[in-house]
């Protein structure tokens, strides 16, 4: 079996649990924030900076690496771990939300989906066949089915119909999967914003017994209180005994939140996209270092933290790298907004243990967010 989950501890107050996923490439203690590497790197990071920051698994992505620099080449390298010097594991998302997302004058079909290539304009395809064979190229340990990320807001007809077809597409990636024993193949709920579609997809997408489920569909522009009251219909659905992953998420309230409606795994571009345009997040909440009022502020990013940037550098070295546009100013920001956000999951699980993960909440979002937010 390539992928097994454990449950190791349950929160008596939330829904949410202790658990350690046994992958190909390495244990991962959850609920976990993974890091997103698209194009075979998580931003200006060396592996060896992940690991130093404490990333168990990280995320890339079949479109990004189907277009470039194309599967094959990944393949005669020996794999995505071997190319990119990564020995953890990896799970790949299959092309479903990006190929929306990012690409033009593609059109939807029962095979799968034609569009063009948002780098070079080229005539491309994708569907369930493809997603899974250039994921079996990339050679991750887990691969996400090929799905369609409904767009919002969408009418309950689409997204009844996509979300249907959306199974029909699982059911040729399971059939397409080839390395059944060292890749996990994970379905994907959609639904939209519809509580029953939610439920009636849920059912039909764990009939198929797969070794993991995600949560797709959502944090794509619709409110919190929208997506957590999405995950709280979809999770009853969920076995207890396999991972949760809600795609695309997130913040630092998204992942409490998630954590305590009982979801196991994360992803977001978040940490590192803030970065690039010099915003931190710190315990005491973001802070955009660009601000003048830095300019003479010789403390560290955060005065809770401990990372290599917080306690190497100072705020107005860090502005002035970022007023300058010297990478080397992204970098620091990025190694602090990563570190803070796997920190946060270790303090999360910290909790879970200790059975404290509300009080630690409250605490923890009140000091992030202010106590008026
Ligand atoms: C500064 O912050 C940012 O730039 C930024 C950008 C995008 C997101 C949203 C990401 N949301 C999201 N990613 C997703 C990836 C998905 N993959 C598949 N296969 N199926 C889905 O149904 C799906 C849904 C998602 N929703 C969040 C933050
Ligand atoms: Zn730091």
């Amino acid at each position: 079996m390539a992928v097994r989950f454990e449950q190791i501890q349950d929160c008596q107050q939330t829904n949410a649990r202790l658990g350690r996923l046994h992958t190909p490439h390495g244990t991962i203690e959850t609920p976990i924030f993974m890091p997103v590497g698209t194009l075979a790197t998580v931003k200006t990071m060396s592996p060896e900076e992940l690991k130093a920051i404490g990333s168990q698994i990280i995320l890339a992505n079949t479109y990004h690496l189907y277009l470039r620099p194309g599967h094959e080449i990944v393949r005669e390298a020996g794999g995505l771990h071997t190319f990119m010097n990564w020995n953890r594991p990896i799970l790949t998302d299959s092309g479903g939300f990006q190929v929306f997302s990012l690409s033009k004058l593609r059109k939807i079909t029962e095979e799968g989906v034609s569009f063009r290539s948002h780098l070079s304009g080229e005539p491309l395809f994708l569907g369930p066949e493809q997603a899974m064979e250039i994921q079996n190229a990339l050679g991750s340990d887990i691969a996400m089915a090929f799905d369609e990320c409904a767009p919002y807001p969408a009418d309950r007809e689409y997204v009844r119909q996509s979300a249907e077809r959306t199974v029909r597409w699982l059911k040729r990636c399971k059939e397409a999967h080839q390395r059944t024993d060292s890749q996990a193949l994970f379905g994907i709920v959609q639904g939209g914003m519809y509580p029953d579609l939610r439920v009636e997809n849920a059912k039909a997408i764990v009939d198929l017994d797969l070794p993991g489920y995600a949560i797709g569909g959502l944090s794509v522009g619709e409110s919190k209180e929208q997506m957590y009251e999405m995950i709280s219909h979809t999770t009853p659905y969920l076995p207890k005994d396999k991972p949760r992953y809600l795609m695309g998420v997130g913040s630092p309230d998204a992942l409490i939140r998630g954590v305590m409606l009982g979801i196991d795994m994360f992803d977001c571009v978040l940490p590192t996209r803030i970065a690039r345009n010099g915003t931190a997040m710190t315990s005491q909440g973001r802070l955009v270092v660009k601000k003048a009022e830095y300019a003479r502020d010789f403390t560290s990013l955060d005065p809770e933290c401990d990372c290599y940037t917080c306690t190497k550098y100072t705020r107005a070295y860090i502005r002035h790298l970022v007023k300058a546009d010297e990478t080397f100013g992204l970098r620091l920001i990025s190694y602090h907004n990563l570190h803070f956000l796997l920190q946060l999951m270790t303090k999360v699980r910290e909790a879970i243990r200790n059975k404290q993960l509300p009080e630690f909440a409250n605490r923890f979002l009140t000091q992030y967010y202010g106590s008026d937010e």
